[in-house]
């Protein structure tokens, strides 16, 4: 049953909700306490990634002593009764198969009232960038009925991390069926995708979790910003807080009806020779970030053949005199399905995505006349964005507190969540980059992060 039809339940804070869907985590963990000792991981201690003791003398790859030619060339032996498969997502049963897999065991709430409404836009947006390769879709099926009961996932994403460029895969959506979790089929999936890469000569990868591993390179935390308040209270996704009324919530989160900035508009395809510069200078004020050619930009940040505009939505700001591209800014959207709900069916969710802003560039953190000019523009472009995502029927709108995102988290009403998203890079020693986050790792910080890369 759902929040909604039992009035003495208390309702789910956004914070509860995304802790529960995004970051699959049970509860609060402060993200300095790894949950348990090295010792424990039976099977992260038998991989290039560091202890959560190790101190780091000099940053740079692990284990640098294999090459394509002493990597296992089969596949991994499984279970008799599963096999290795390899999606074919551009066929509509495969990629059907995904979704169901996904929809059912990816991540939902504990009483199952909303779930993640994956898209074939939004798979082949995730899976298909520039230079995939359909042998690192990789899926376990049951051999007899073909079920598909596990999935993992790698793109291409080189990286630099502290001015080191590396050759890298961003590795997503692991899944295992929940009737077959604990059979150690995770380990399998993850040996499985990292041999395949390393078939490619690549020895490095980006990836995300709620949960706790050896060893996060930073930790970051959610920001919510409710967009249509009572629609979310309607859903049992948001409650009211004490002192306040319906009216004064809905007062508090109304944004205007339209953009402010000057030149504001959509991005369209000639600019993204623009965008791609100014994307790749701006980068340079993190400590990771990712490699992207003027076809990812074309991809991630344009939405390359999907202007349906139904999952990347980016606007550019142009100086009015010069008819330059002075600003970017991109959200992304994944809906959540609202189940058992009489008025309702969908949550419209967007992410923050990359953005850049002249205003920053050559600038560092440092610079604090430069860092109230950048929040000021910063503020002002984010809550066009989210202007811009109500229009598109958005009802909440998330922000990690990575990239700059805390100079403008706090003044524009993000609600701090409460789980933490750790970023890893397997192979690789590095130390810890700065999340946003203040010294009590709980509250945003005040002066940006050096996490430039966004992960879905
Ligand atoms: C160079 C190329 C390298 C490429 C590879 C780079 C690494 C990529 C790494 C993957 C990046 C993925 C990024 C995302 O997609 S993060 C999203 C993860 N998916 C979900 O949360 C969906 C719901 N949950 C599930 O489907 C299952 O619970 C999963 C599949 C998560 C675990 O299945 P199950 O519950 O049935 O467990 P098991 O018995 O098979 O295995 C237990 C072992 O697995 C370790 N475990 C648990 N959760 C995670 C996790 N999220 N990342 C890495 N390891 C994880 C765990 O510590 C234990 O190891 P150890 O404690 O004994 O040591």
């Amino acid at each position: 049953m759902s929040d909604q039809s039992d009035p003495n339940k208390p309702k789910k804070t956004i914070a509860d909700l995304f802790q529960q869907l995004a970051l699959a985590q049970e509860e609060e963990q402060s993200p300095a306490a790894p949950p348990k000792p090295m010792e424990s991981y039976k099977f992260w201690k038998t991989q290039p990634v560091p202890s959560f003791d190790e101190k780091v003398e000099s940053e740079g790859p692990i284990d640098t002593s294999k090459t394509p030619e002493t990597v296992r060339q089969e596949p991994y032996p499984i279970h008799s009764s599963f096999e290795w498969t390899t999606l074919d997502l551009e066929s509509d049963h495969d990629l059907d198969q995904l979704y169901e897999l996904l929809y059912d065991h990816y991540v939902e709430d504990h009483d199952a009232t909303f779930r993640f409404a994956y898209s074939r836009n939004f798979f082949n947006w995730a899976l298909k960038p520039t230079g995939w390769r359909q042998d690192w879709h990789i899926g376990v099926r049951v051999k007899d009925t073909g079920r598909l009961i596990a999935f993992i996932s790698g793109v291409p994403c080189d990286l630099t991390i502290r001015g080191r460029d590396i050759k890298s895969v961003e590795i997503n959506f692991l899944c295992v069926h929940k009737q077959l979790r604990s059979k150690r089929l995770a380990p399998l999936l993850i040996k499985e995708v990292t041999r395949r890469v390393n078939l490619q000569n690549i020895w490095q990868a980006l990836y995300s979790s709620g949960t706790v591993l050896p060893r996060p390179v930073s930790t970051c935390r959610y920001g919510h910003r409710p967009l249509n308040w009572s629609k979310l209270y309607e859903v049992g996704f948001s409650s009211l807080p004490p002192n306040e009324t319906k009216a004064s919530m809905v007062a508090k989160t109304t944004l205007g009806s339209e953009p402010k900035t000057k030149g504001w508009r959509k991005m369209e395809e000639k600019d993204i020779s623009t965008v791609w510069k100014l994307y790749d200078a701006w980068r340079d004020r993190y400590d990771i970030s990712q490699i992207m050619t003027k076809d990812d930009i074309k991809h991630w940040i344009y939405g390359g053949h999907q202007q349906d505009g139904k999952v990347i939505h980016t606007f550019v700001v142009e100086d009015e005199e010069t008819k330059e591209v002075t600003d970017y800014i991109s959200f992304y959207v994944l809906p959540f399905t609202v189940l058992q709900n009489p008025k309702h069916k969908q949550i419209g969710i967007a992410y923050l995505y990359y953005y850049a802003s002249t205003v920053g560039l050559g600038k560092t953190n440092k610079d604090e006349e430069n860092q109230e000019l950048l929040k000021k523009r910063l503020k002002s472009l984010v809550n066009d964005a989210m202007i811009e995502a109500k229009k598109v029927d958005i009802d909440v709108f998330n922000a990690l507190s990575s990239q700059d995102n805390t100079l403008f988290l706090d003044d524009l009403k993000f609600g701090a969540g409460d789980g933490f998203l750790n970023y890893y890079v397997f192979n690789y020693r590095t130390s810890h980059i700065d999340g946003g986050m203040d010294e009590t790792d709980h509250d945003f910080g005040k002066n940006g992060s050096g996490v430039g890369v966004v992960l879905l």
